[in-house]
């Protein structure tokens, strides 16, 4: 079965511009890319007429939680799946803090033969460092990869013990494979969800300060020089961390790190009051200063890629307030028109520089064979209306969830249809 994509509008690196090309896909694989002058025979082919829109590698995100198994009220691998679909996703990374937790070879098996059944988007499946992700026991890390695991880490908490992440670095680094740190040092949080920052100075609230982050982020990158790992930093928030990467990158060490559109967007300073919990994740939304930081820190190659961190949570369950609410905002289906709306149509970013960190950064980092449209590369497209404008609406997610701060919006650049494999998965 073929397939061709026409006149659809391809980013030209070398040239800084868009340039329309048809693509064809034969067995789930890209077979030609021409020129859209030139004349193709599409006789017995399927045909996505393209023209006018963008045709992007697919778009990959390191750092989604699925919550399957255990918390599907939230999300299952099905519902999680299609909502990265419709945000233009064909890879996303799943994060371990599942209940079970993701702490088994069972566990990883189940969640990559769910989203091979699903056949909608790749799904590659994080293992916890320490069981139960509690911090006291390695997981089987050998069996672990063995069962498909990705790379290990404790998302949702950090890993508080040196030794022990020491431990798990030297382990992970023998076998090749990834870290992968949510930074926080619990003793410097104690009970605050809001940033140490004008916000929680105005509320009379206890603010969490930068060093919780950037303390986990310095010891790493010394314990990563010191055992040779590849070493990645979750959701950088702080001007501190970005320093400590910067430097831990100029001296060598394997070091990589990702950032949230809302971490580029919003700061504390943007939270409405006290009685919304869509404006509560973990890291905090900083302050102003930090969002400078972590934004020149993407756009100088320190933080590698962008990642949504997409973590839903039932209405029910944000209803219970600021204080006694979950962390987390849902992040899939709103990410690129964001950054779009946000950084490239008000010219300070180039399209290609947005699609890079989307696609081909993270393809890199995590040596994924994605991330860009070659003849020979699996047919992993996202087509993008980048003229169309819409508010955000929770109501029209296909999340399970719709904890969004981000709603009424309006965004421009839609996604409006997601191709895996040569098959498509979801369109408008
Ligand atoms: N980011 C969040 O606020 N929450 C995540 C956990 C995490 O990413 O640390 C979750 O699992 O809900
Ligand atoms: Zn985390
Ligand atoms: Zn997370």
């Amino acid at each position: 079965m073929s397939l061709w994509i026409l006149n659809g509008k391809v980013w030209n690196e070398s040239m800084a511009s868009l340039e329309s090309k048809h693509i064809k896909v034969e067995n789930g694989v890209i077979a030609a890319i021409v020129d859209n002058n030139e004349q193709v025979s599409t006789e017995g082919s399927e045909v996505i007429d393209a023209a006018g829109k963008l045709v992007s590698p697919g778009f990959i995100d390191m750092h989604v939680h699925l919550r399957d198994p255990g918390f599907t009220h939230k999300e299952d691998i099905v519902t999680g799946s299609q909502a990265a679909a419709k945000g233009g996703f064909t890879t996303i990374a799943c994060m371990p803090n599942t209940r079970p937790v993701t702490d088994t070879p069972e566990t990883v098996k189940y969640i990559i033969e769910k989203s091979e059944e699903a056949k909608l988007v790749k799904v590659l499946p994080y293992a916890a460092i320490t069981k139960n992700e509690l911090g006291r026991e390695l997981t089987d890390f050998a069996a672990l990869k063995e069962a498909g695991a990705i790379g290990f880490t404790d998302d949702g908490v950090g890993v508080q013990n040196a030794q022990m992440m020491k431990n798990a670095m030297a382990l992970a680094h023998s076998l090749d494979m990834p870290v992968i740190a949510h930074c926080e040092d619990d003793s410097l949080v104690e009970g605050a969800w809001a940033s140490e920052g004008e916000f929680s100075r105005k509320h009379g609230i206890k603010g969490i300060p930068n060093e919780s982050e950037a303390i986990h982020v310095g010891r790493d990158v010394l314990l990563a020089e010191a055992t040779g790992v590849h070493y990645h930093v979750c959701h950088v928030s702080t001007e501190q961390s970005v320093r400590l990467i910067r430097l831990a990158k100029q001296v060598g060490v394997n070091v990589t790190a990702e950032v949230c559109p809302h971490h580029l967007i919003l700061s504390d300073e943007d939270i409405p009051g006290l009685d919304d919990a869509n404006w509560k994740m973990n890291p905090p939304l900083r302050t102003p200063r930090d969002v400078q930081a972590v934004l020149e820190a993407l756009e100088d190659g320190t933080i590698d890629m962008i990642v949504t961190d997409h973590a839903p949570h039932s209405s029910e369950e944000k209803a219970k307030g600021v204080d006694l609410a979950p962390f987390g905002i849902v992040g899939l289906e709103t990410a690129f028109p964001l950054l779009y709306t946000k950084f490239v149509a008000t010219g300070r970013w180039s399209l290609g520089f947005l699609l890079k960190r989307m696609t081909e950064d993270p393809a890199r980092v995590f040596r994924l064979n994605q991330g860009s449209i070659a003849v020979g590369k699996p047919a992993d497209l996202t087509v993008v209306d980048l003229e169309s404008t819409r508010k955000v609406d929770p109501s029209t997610f296909l999340s399970k969830s719709t904890n969004t701060p981000f709603t009424g919006w309006e965004l421009q650049g839609w996604p409006c249809a997601t191709i895996v494999d040569g098959n498509v998965v979801w369109t408008e």
